[in-house]
């Protein structure tokens, strides 16, 4: 069965994502005698995608670079063209510097279409194909290329980028200078950068071709990453979590949270809300004179340990990070947020206590955003963005414990396991606030659920947050946090099953 461009979001399983490596790896044990060649598959997918997306176009231009990349384009606009298209190719950054490429524009000149060195695509071009750069991007866009990309961010036309938008890394999605583009074909299989760093921004909708015919090898290797959204909330998987109380539960039987309140009072209410809302049996904040919500509990002075999942740092300021090392060393499990997270970032102590956590049986999840886990790294924060999954990974590592490094596309990662990008949400999501509800969600999801594994409870409660920003209706702003915890609470599956009450 030959494969054909599908639209890859939203999910409806996990999704593996590989690095430049294996994807070159792939391309050497797909090419078989006799087989056509990939680049053809290639341009042939590109060339009906660029159909499908803009069926009433005329006139299509394409940036076509030296490479395999520019390749692609080359046998795109040969289609086009023998589909009666008008077809113009840009050919930027010089003569054909790959065989692959060299013969595509022999065979595109040869249909007599017209490849020039001239930049300037016609204004009047329907639809722009992006083929300057792809896999082999090595450093920042310059010159011509960086010319035809700031042209290409003008024009009007849909822009559709081949495997990647030229100026995209592949690896960690950093920026060196690509246009964005309305739509992403990618070919044998995603690359983690179209999902994280600038990756999102610049890559539109994403489509991909695997360029299969069904009779290909199983790859040799686990994904760099795996790519996660919103299938992960489908199978919710853990009897009696979230709302599917037992028809004989109670607060009693679902497990208690306990949220460690600080100087700002909203940022542990918002917490505790979310905690409730998530489906806890019970939820106790210590630490605040008044609660918002006549729900919550105020926790009692001596605090049961064993049986809460605590959440620390949410609206805490210096004056609380004193009683974090008793919380390190009591708490069975452990979300940290926030000025939890930056006072573990002065104290290599604390960061010994935390990572020393995983060998007592104790389990911890930290949700960081980029600058505080570029406090926790000891590196400024344009460093970590310029990876977000490497840094991501080497943070669990050091720490010993599952992280969340939120922004856009959100990792996941934990000592020893393959990585997660989360594909929901959007740029709404980064509100005041937020990052306590996602805190407070995940405490709220882990008290009912004590099968599922820290890193896998932590890919559900990140996929549930962008999920509920991206069905919202948003008006174009920013979500209001509490509006949020709503947007979460509505979106669970159960509260639709509501009208088909079970007697389990
Ligand atoms: N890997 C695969 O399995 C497949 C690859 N194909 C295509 O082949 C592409 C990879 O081809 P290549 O390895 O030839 O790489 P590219 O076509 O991405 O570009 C490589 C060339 O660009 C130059 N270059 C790198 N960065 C530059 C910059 N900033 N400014 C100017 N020039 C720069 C390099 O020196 C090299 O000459 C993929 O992205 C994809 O489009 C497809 O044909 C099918 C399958
Ligand atoms: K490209």
């Amino acid at each position: 069965m030959n494969s054909e461009p599908h639209r890859v979001l939203p999910l409806n399983e996990p999704l593996a994502l590989r690095c430049e490596q294996q994807l070159r790896e792939r391309e050497l044990a797909m090419g078989r005698p006799g087989a056509p060649p990939l680049m053809e598959r290639a341009g042939w997918g590109a060339a009906r995608l660029a159909r499908a997306l803009a069926p009433g176009a005329r006139h299509v231009a394409l940036l076509c670079g030296p490479g395999n990349n520019g390749g692609d384009g080359l046998i795109a606009a040969r289609h086009l063209h023998q589909q009666g298209l008008q077809v113009s190719v840009h050919l930027i950054g010089g003569s054909p510097r790959t065989e692959a490429n060299r013969h595509a524009l022999a065979q595109a000149q040869g249909c007599g279409i017209a490849c020039s060195l001239d930049l300037q695509i016609a204004p009047r071009a329907d639809l722009v194909i992006d083929a300057m750069l792809g896999l082999g991007l090595r450093r920042p866009l310059q010159g011509e290329f960086q010319k035809a990309a700031a042209l290409l961010a003008q024009h009007s036309g849909l822009r559709l980028a081949l495997d990647l938008p030229s100026g995209l890394d592949a690896n960690t999605g950093a920026d060196w200078g690509a246009a964005p583009c309305d739509h992403t074909l990618s070919f044998l299989a995603l690359s983690p950068g179209l999902f994280t760093g600038a990756g999102r921004q610049l890559g539109g909708t994403v489509w991909l071709d695997g360029l299969t015919d069904g009779t290909e090898p199983p790859w040799a290797h686990p994904p760099a990453a795996w790519l996660r959204g919103a299938e992960a909330l489908t199978p919710w998987p853990e009897q009696g979590a979230r709302g599917r109380w037992p028809h004989a539960g109670h607060k009693g039987t679902q497990g208690d949270v306990c949220i460690l309140a600080g100087a700002m009072p909203g940022a542990a209410q918002l917490a505790a809300q979310a905690a409730l809302e998530a489906g806890a049996g019970r939820v106790y904040v210590q630490g605040l004179a008044a609660l918002n919500a006549v729900e919550l509990m105020a926790a009692p002075a001596e605090l049961p340990w064993l049986h809460n999942v605590f959440v620390a740092g949410c609206g805490w300021s210096e004056a609380q990070e004193e009683r974090l090392a008793n919380v390190l060393h009591q708490a069975k499990q452990l979300v940290l947020d926030a000025g939890a997270l930056n006072a573990i970032a002065q104290s290599s102590a604390l960061q010994r206590l935390l990572a020393a956590r995983s060998s007592c049986a104790q389990e911890t999840v930290i949700t960081p955003h980029p600058l505080e886990a570029a406090r926790l790294l000891g590196m400024d924060t344009s460093s970590l963005q310029a990876d977000r999954l490497a840094s991501a990974q080497l943070l669990a590592d050091r720490l010993n414990c599952t992280v969340i490094l939120k922004g856009s596309g959100s990792v996941v990662a934990s000592p020893g396991q393959v990585p997660s990008l989360n594909s929901t949400g959007h740029a709404a999501l980064a509100s005041p606030g937020t990052g306590d509800v996602l805190a407070g969600w995940l405490a709220g999801l882990w008290t009912q659920s004590k099968k599922l594994a820290p890193h896998e409870l932590a890919v559900l409660a990140v996929a549930w947050h962008g999920a509920a920003a991206d069905l919202a209706p948003l008006g174009g702003g920013p979500l209001i946090a509490s509006r949020l915890i709503q947007a979460m609470s509505t979106l669970h599956p159960h509260r639709a099953c509501r009208l088909a009450p079970t007697t389990r």
